[in-house]
């Protein structure tokens, strides 16, 4: 680990999980209602001529992935995946500075056991259908992309990220007090390494663009105003190869991790449910929410 990420993994825990005295009532409401808006969180420009896809993400503040953006995705991309003429598609946000936030904390926060379990169907959707995707897929990462923003750019073939200092990327979840599942951990060993893996989900390691090239987080790193030109660029490469041969070769490498969550899909909600229910996992995520509110004042 570097310096730097050590020295950012130091300053995001401290103070970072308060305790409360038992029965003591949480001193900060936080609302449950953003991003219920009707418009589309995705936006998805597909070119017939090339065959690529470009999906926007465009959920405001920070393309978090409530419930609601996992479905509208899922729908866009199985659209995309039963249309033979899609064989490419890159994934991308329209917010400024950030790709995606990761799972949306008020998912988690204070809901009942069935719409967590709802909730967690729908990462493991996303998850399932993007892994597994027939479709040569490419994260153009213009932003920061924590946990469950980082677990969508890991499932797809190639990374290109912008070359900003300030963007991070990575499986943060510790430092919320919560821990990444063991088909996030794998599909991160995957990419980088079983040690490597291991550092970074015990640490929540955050990874600067340089950081995250170094470790092969990501693949590539460019300007930011040269991201999408670049993503097209090597999809006109993967695309001179025929279709069968690279999808073949992408299950053989990819199905035994999608076998192991589709065959535990049951047993992995109910984990999730049971464990992100408990009192101190709850107290953790509010100690967290806490202090993204106050990075403000
Ligand atoms: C026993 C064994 C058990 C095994 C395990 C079993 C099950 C597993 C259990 C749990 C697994 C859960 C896996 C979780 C994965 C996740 O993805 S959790 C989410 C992690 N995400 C983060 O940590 C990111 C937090 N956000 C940021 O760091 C920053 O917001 C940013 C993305 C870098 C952008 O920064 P900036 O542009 O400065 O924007 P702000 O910080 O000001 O944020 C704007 C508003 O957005 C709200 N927000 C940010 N992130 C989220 C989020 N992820 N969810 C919901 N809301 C978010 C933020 O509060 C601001 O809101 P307001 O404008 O103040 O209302």
């Amino acid at each position: 680990m570097s310096l730097r990420a050590a020295t950012r993994v130091t300053r995001s825990l401290s103070g970072l999980l308060p305790r409360w005295g038992h029965g003591q009532a949480p001193p900060l409401l936080f609302s449950q209602q953003r991003n219920n808006s009707t418009s589309p969180k995705i936006r998805v420009e597909f070119n017939p001529t090339s065959g690529v896809a470009v999906m926007h993400m465009q959920s405001p503040p920070v393309n978090s992935l409530s419930l609601d953006f996992l479905t509208e995705f899922c729908i866009g991309l199985e659209k995309l995946e039963m249309d033979k003429g899609c064989r490419g598609l890159i994934i991308t946000s329209s917010q400024p500075k950030v790709f995606s936030a990761g799972l949306d904390i008020l998912e988690m926060y204070g809901k009942s056991p069935e719409r967590c379990g709802e909730f967690w169907k729908a990462v493991q959707e996303m998850w399932l259908k993007l892994y597994g995707s027939d479709m040569i897929t490419i994260a153009a990462i213009n932003g920061s992309s924590p946990a469950g923003g980082c677990l969508m750019a890991l499932t797809c073939d190639y990374r290109i990220m912008a070359d900003q200092p300030r963007y991070t990327i990575g499986l943060n979840e510790t430092l919320l007090g919560i821990v990444a599942p063991f088909w996030f951990k794998d599909t991160m060993a995957n990419t980088v390494g079983h040690r490597t893996t291991e550092m970074a989900l015990q640490l929540g390691l955050l990874y600067d663009p340089s950081e995250a090239l170094n470790v092969g987080l990501v693949d590539q790193l460019v300007p930011e105003d040269q991201i999408l030109s670049a993503a097209t660029q090597t999809m006109t490469k993967w695309l001179a190869i025929p279709d069968h041969a690279r999808q073949i070769t992408k299950s053989m490498m990819r199905k035994p991790t999608i076998d192991r969550l589709t065959s535990n899909r049951e047993a992995d909600i109910q984990n999730f449910v049971n464990f992100i229910t408990k009192d101190s996992i709850q107290k953790s995520l509010r100690a967290y929410l806490e202090i993204l509110k106050k990075k403000k004042t």
